[in-house]
């Protein structure tokens, strides 16, 4: 049985990891040793067998005896851990949440509903590093990964609506946070059917820009507004996020020598773990809509188109619908005014779930069935 390392399971990826690996009976097929940066000596995780107490993460001598290294820790720990340890001459399989080796040419990203072949290909020839992908372009790949496959696909572009989940835990509780000091500033003015409704926009707009709202974590009103700019800035006026959709979309697909045109604007909202995206594809042919919807539908068992309906819409395309399911719903499909080349779709997915945690608990089981 292999002996697999956990290292950040009780962050929040690690954690929803956890859940995903309970309710998939993943823990019976392993040996699993848990790990902190914290809580060395403390007890693990429940996961149905006994297991030590937490070991030192940092410690390079306890990592040696591992077969596999299941990291959702980030990329500090990453970059501060993962060398010394193949320095120390530990050859055993790296699977990583964070971005810190995505793209390094000795690593795979990830997402083997879309890029099981590239991943047996890289394990048959002896790679041993195996990194999750941006959420966002998880989610995208996970949605239209059909037309992709099909190479139909000339160019794509993406209006993405990110949720706070994506900056973290803290985001999260910054938002809600938010959200309570905007509606506490005019609960009385609400509870007043006879207020003047642009008095309590008024005192809305004021509370969004005052210091008395909680944006520690965000740096900037989020509840009630949005974010137009996610990660770093890079020198062609791309954020990093924006950056990552061609970057990362082409690595998972093995597609380096022949890049397929990717860009757009990444945007934060006011959702709580569901990321959205509006994308115009250029196909490479006027593709009839029912071969799309095919195309689309056909490509992994979790993608499902909605109608093109305000109904269908409303229910089954938003993040409420979604969080917390493995669903890929993608809908608003329709051939644009300029032309039947111009695809529309809008997609949303758990960024949790297939935007983090699920393609690493099946790139271990991959490597288990072996
Ligand atoms: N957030 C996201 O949606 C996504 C994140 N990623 C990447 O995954 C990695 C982990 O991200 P994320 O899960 O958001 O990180 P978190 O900050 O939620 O967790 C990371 C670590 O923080 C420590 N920690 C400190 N205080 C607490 C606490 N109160 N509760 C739980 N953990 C605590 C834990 O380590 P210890 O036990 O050692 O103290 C934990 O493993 C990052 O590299 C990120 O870039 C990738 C895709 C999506
Ligand atoms: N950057 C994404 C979350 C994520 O996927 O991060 P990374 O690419 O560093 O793993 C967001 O903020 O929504």
């Amino acid at each position: 049985m292999k002996k697999v390392g956990f290292i950040g399971w009780r962050g929040m990826v690690g954690s929803v990891l956890m859940d995903r690996m309970r309710e998939e009976n993943d823990f019976q097929d392993i040996e699993p040793v848990f790990f902190s940066t914290s809580q060395v000596g403390q007890a693990g995780p429940d996961v149905g067998k006994e297991i030590p107490a937490l070991g030192d993460a940092k410690s390079v001598d306890e990592l040696k005896k591992l077969d596999v290294i299941v990291t959702c820790q980030g990329g500090d720990y990453t970059h501060e851990v993962y060398p010394k340890l193949r320095e120390a001459g530990w050859q055993g399989y790296w699977i990583d949440a964070a971005s810190a080796l995505r793209m390094q040419d000795n690593s795979v990203i990830v997402l083997d509903p879309v890029n099981r072949k590239v991943i047996d290909q890289a394990l048959d020839s002896g790679v041993k590093d195996y990194v999750g992908g941006n959420c966002t372009v998880s989610l995208m790949l996970m949605a239209l990964g059909g037309l992709f496959n099909a190479d139909l696909v000339e160019w794509a572009s993406a209006q993405t609506y990110q949720a706070a989940s994506g900056a973290g835990a803290q985001n999260m509780r910054e938002l809600i946070a938010q959200m309570g000091t905007i509606h506490g500033a005019v609960a009385d003015k609400l509870a007043d059917p006879a207020s003047a409704i642009l008095d309590i926009d008024r005192q809305v707009a004021d509370t969004m820009r005052s210091s008395d709202l909680p944006q520690q974590h965000f740096g900037a009103p989020l509840a009630g507004s949005l974010l137009p700019w996610i990660d770093k800035e890079m020198e062609n006026g791309q954020s990093k996020e924006e950056w990552k959709a061609q970057a990362e979309t082409n690595k998972i697909l093995g597609r380096g020598e022949q890049p397929i045109p990717l860009d757009g604007t990444c945007v934060r909202i006011g959702a709580m773990r569901c990321h959205a995206q509006a994308l115009t594809v250029k196909l490479k042919k006027d593709v009839p809509l029912d071969e799309v919807l095919e195309l689309i539908r056909n490509a992994n068992d979790w993608v499902k188109v909605v109608p093109n309906e305000k109904d269908a819409t409303l229910r089954d395309l938003t993040p409420t619908a979604v969080t917390g399911t493995l669903t890929i719903p993608v809908g608003r499909l329709r051939k644009l005014n300029m032309g039947g080349e111009y695809l529309n779709a809008f997609t949303v997915g758990d960024q949790l779930l297939w935007g983090a945690a699920e393609p690493l608990r099946r790139m271990l089981r991959i490597l288990l069935e072996r």
